[in-house]
């Protein structure tokens, strides 16, 4: 049977949310990523070293027993986030503050009205070498929302890389070929995550033939000659792009509702979807290097000892899967993906517990 093993990979975007959540969350991230950079947009959200410690405890505690998964925790940057936060929070090891524009996404409320309050905070950041993540879309009503993330660049990114010349930044999720080029062009220090729904998706699947909630997400699915760039930058093997796949639960009925949320939720089955997108493209050796390289290196971060392991098998995405007392469906549901996570190789720490 064909095989495909990878250094074990880690996940730079994802939302596990809280709660009962948990446990659906952390055990299919922790299944398919040895580590994953978690999003703070929880109501309320995390905003310093406190919130960053005690969130990380409750996630660790659904992690299942002997796996070596790792969250790294970020904090969420508000109006009111100075210097002494982010020192804090560097100092409790948190490794990134993320940058919502207020109102731009799920959860972003309390986010960022005016990119100027924050700049003692983004000072700070630079200094002790904490990452700024960004949600890049402006949320003025003006602003098509198929435009929002090229204005964002424009006004504020560009402004950002240039005023903070040593920070490291990244911007997420991204859906365009104006991010791709960006950030393709920009300083050392700027990089870009890409989800799997991004490179497998454009809107016409979202939108043709009916609307199709659980393609729903922001930044939101774009024309097909965007995707074909996002592709192109994932699979270039340019180490300024790499792996978050922006998993993002809400309950069925959250989804399927007059006013559905946006969010797709990919980490049931997240680098088996990279592969079909990397396959699709003929790329398929330049995935270890997005998933499992690239990404820790721009963090500073060692790559993982382990390895994971795909096998050549189609099997199909569930309808739907339990989370909490909610149901959950996956992206892709019912559609059958060509490649299956088999195992992953346990850890000498785990080998040595469980003696
Ligand atoms: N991507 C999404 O559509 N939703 C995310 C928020 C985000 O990453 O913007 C969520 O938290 O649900
Ligand atoms: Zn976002
Ligand atoms: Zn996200």
């Amino acid at each position: 049977m064909e095989k495909l093993t990878l250094r074990a990979p880690d996940d730079w975007h994802i939302h596990l949310r809280d709660g009962d959540a948990l446990e659906r969350t952390v055990g299919d991230a922790a299944r398919q990523f040895r580590r994953a950079i978690v999003m703070p947009n929880l109501v309320p959200p995390v905003v310093d070293a406190e919130d960053a410690l005690f969130y990380q405890l409750r996630i660790r505690e659904q992690i299942p027993a002997g796996n070596p998964f790792e969250p790294l925790m970020v904090i969420y940057l508000t109006d009111n986030t100075d210097a002494e936060v982010i020192e804090l929070a560097h100092k409790a090891g948190v490794i990134a503050a993320k940058l919502y524009p207020a109102g731009a996404t799920t959860n972003s409320d309390s986010g960022v009205t005016d990119i100027n309050n924050i700049y003692p905070a983004l000072e700070a950041m630079q200094e002790c070498g904490m990452k700024l993540l960004l949600h890049g879309e402006v949320t003025t009503s003006d602003i098509d929302i198929f435009d929002r993330e090229q204005v964002f660049i424009e006004k504020i990114l560009s402004r950002v890389v240039e005023d903070f010349p040593a920070l490291r930044i990244v911007l997420e999720h991204i859906t365009t070929a104006n991010a791709a080029e960006f950030v393709g062009k920009a300083r050392d220090g700027v990089a870009a995550t890409i989800t799997a729904h991004h490179l497998l998706y454009n809107r016409n699947h979202m939108l043709v033939g009916g609307i199709r909630p659980h393609y729903y997400c922001l930044p939101i699915l774009k024309r097909g000659y965007h995707q074909s760039a996002l592709i192109e930058a994932a699979t270039s093997g340019n180490p300024k792009f790499f792996l978050g796949t922006d998993s993002a639960p809400h309950a069925q009925d959250r989804k399927e509702n007059a006013c559905g949320c946006a969010g797709c939720y990919t980490a049931f089955s997240a680098i088996e979807l990279y592969a079909e997108a990397f396959e699709r493209a003929g790329k398929l050796d330049r995935l270890e290097a997005f998933a499992s390289e690239y990404g820790p290196d721009f963090y500073g971060l060692p790559r993982n000892d382990g390895t994971i392991t795909l096998v050549r098998e189609p099997w199909q995405i569930p309808a739907s899967l339990p989370m909490g007392d909610a149901q959950l469906v996956p992206l892709a549901a019912g559609e059958t993906l060509n490649w299956r996570l088999v195992d992953s190789e346990q850890p000498t720490a785990d080998k040595k517990d469980s003696e």
